[in-house]
């Protein structure tokens, strides 16, 4: 659904040139929501502002995880009142934003049977913070055929450009689920064939969460310090990697919870052992995926949580054939970068440009998904 009067209003103030967005990401790793700044004419970027966090309570992470694997009824209800909440929360701490990007929370995604479901009223958050809003990124590259995910690859071509790279180079994220961007910055525009080559790569750190939570009540493996006393059991990693998914080429993307079985290889094993074994298969996953790049890249540029995780960052050293780096190796910001990618897509939606293409979600045609919502048309 489109809102023609609402598009037309947000195209004049994105025709402006340059655009001050705000982009806001609300992860598969439920850990809360970043949001973030960016000078953007959806083309290029200009210069990268202010962010913010939120972390989720454990009470509403329950909320939301509640809400994981349904389409409908009060779990999603509940989801999506809290989503809207906290958004509108954080969100209004930012009054220079003259526009606004909204993920909203990505409670299920089965592209080729129900579609992709992201709660979160952009509607609503615009007349909360009196700003357009442009959301539910997803939908319409579905309706093309594409895997509605993952869509910060334009992003990562922009900042391809921003740190003057003059060769092909892959972007990393790992949050709940793992991402990998193909870049070559020769081409001129995103969407040229050839520009970009994007795919999930596996589960990243969703597994591991998800263990450590249930076995020792913790949110997460910090600094890979249970994973760095373990072994890595063997079997249990070939036994993923046989898993059709790594084998299937591009474009390809994961719900959360896809390889939720992936706990049960580790079920028998210590604490350590399983939490090695687990970061290990992030690992593994990621270096399956690069035998997908259609040449070798000069980096691999690391975003999102995983990067703090050194135990996770040796083994993908050990695995890859290129220089690992985090993204603050080149001056990017590896907290912010998805809720960024939402800030410069809003500004590419406002102005009618595509937010994916056949290369990154595998859709018919360029398609610049999202529906735009206007403060006073509501
Ligand atoms: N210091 C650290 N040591 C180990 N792991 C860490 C550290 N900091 C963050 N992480 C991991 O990164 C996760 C958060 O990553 P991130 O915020 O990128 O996820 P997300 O944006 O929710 O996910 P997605 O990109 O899949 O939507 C945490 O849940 C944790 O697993
Ligand atoms: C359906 C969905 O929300 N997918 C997320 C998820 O988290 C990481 C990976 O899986 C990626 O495909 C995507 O998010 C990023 C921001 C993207 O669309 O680029």
């Amino acid at each position: 659904m489109i809102w023609l009067k609402g598009r037309e209003m947000t195209r004049a103030i994105a025709k402006t040139g340059r655009v001050i967005a705000l982009g806001a990401m609300s992860g598969t790793s439920l850990d809360g929501v970043d949001a973030a700044l960016v000078e953007t004419d959806g083309e290029r970027i200009f210069a990268f502002g202010d962010s913010g966090y939120r972390p989720y309570s454990e009470a509403e992470r329950a909320v939301l995880r509640a809400g994981l694997g349904h389409w409908s009824g009060p779990e999603v209800e509940a989801a999506g009142v809290l989503t809207d909440q906290v958004h509108a929360e954080l969100l209004s701490g930012f009054p220079a934003a003259q526009i606004v990007g909204f993920h909203g929370q990505t409670l299920a995604h089965a592209p080729r049977r129900q579609g992709t479901l992201q709660v979160g009223d952009g509607a609503a958050l615009a007349e909360a913070l009196g700003r357009p809003v442009i959301w539910d990124f997803r939908s319409d590259d579905v309706a093309l055929g594409g895997e509605g995910a993952p869509l910060a690859p334009f992003f990562h071509f922009a900042c391809a450009k921003y740190i003057g790279a003059t060769r092909p180079l892959c972007f990393l994220n790992l949050g709940g689920v793992g991402n990998l961007t193909y870049v070559d910055p020769r081409f001129e525009r995103p969407e040229d064939p050839g520009a970009l080559l994007a795919f999930d790569t596996g589960p990243a750190n969703a597994p591991l969460n998800d263990l450590l939570q249930a076995r020792l009540g913790l949110p997460f493996d910090k600094d890979g310090a249970i994973a760095r006393k373990g072994q890595v059991e063997e079997g249990a990693l070939e036994l993923f990697l046989a898993e059709g998914f790594f084998a299937k080429m591009p474009p390809k993307s994961l719900d959360r919870n896809d390889f939720a079985e992936m706990v049960e290889l580790v079920g028998e094993l210590s604490d350590a052992d399983a939490a090695a074994t687990l970061t290990a298969m992030c690992a593994a996953a990621v270096a399956q995926g690069m035998e997908h790049c259609p040449a070798p890249p000069e980096m691999v540029l690391v975003t999102g949580g995983g990067r703090q995780n050194p135990v996770l960052m040796e083994m993908l050293r050990v695995s890859l054939d290129c220089p690992v780096k985090p993204v603050e190796d080149v001056g990017l910001d590896g907290d912010m970068l998805e809720a960024q990618a939402f800030a410069h897509l809003a500004v590419r939606v406002a102005r009618g440009m595509p937010t994916s293409c056949p290369g990154t979600t595998g859709v018919r045609a360029c398609v610049g998904g999202g529906v735009v919502s206007v403060p006073g048309e509501g």
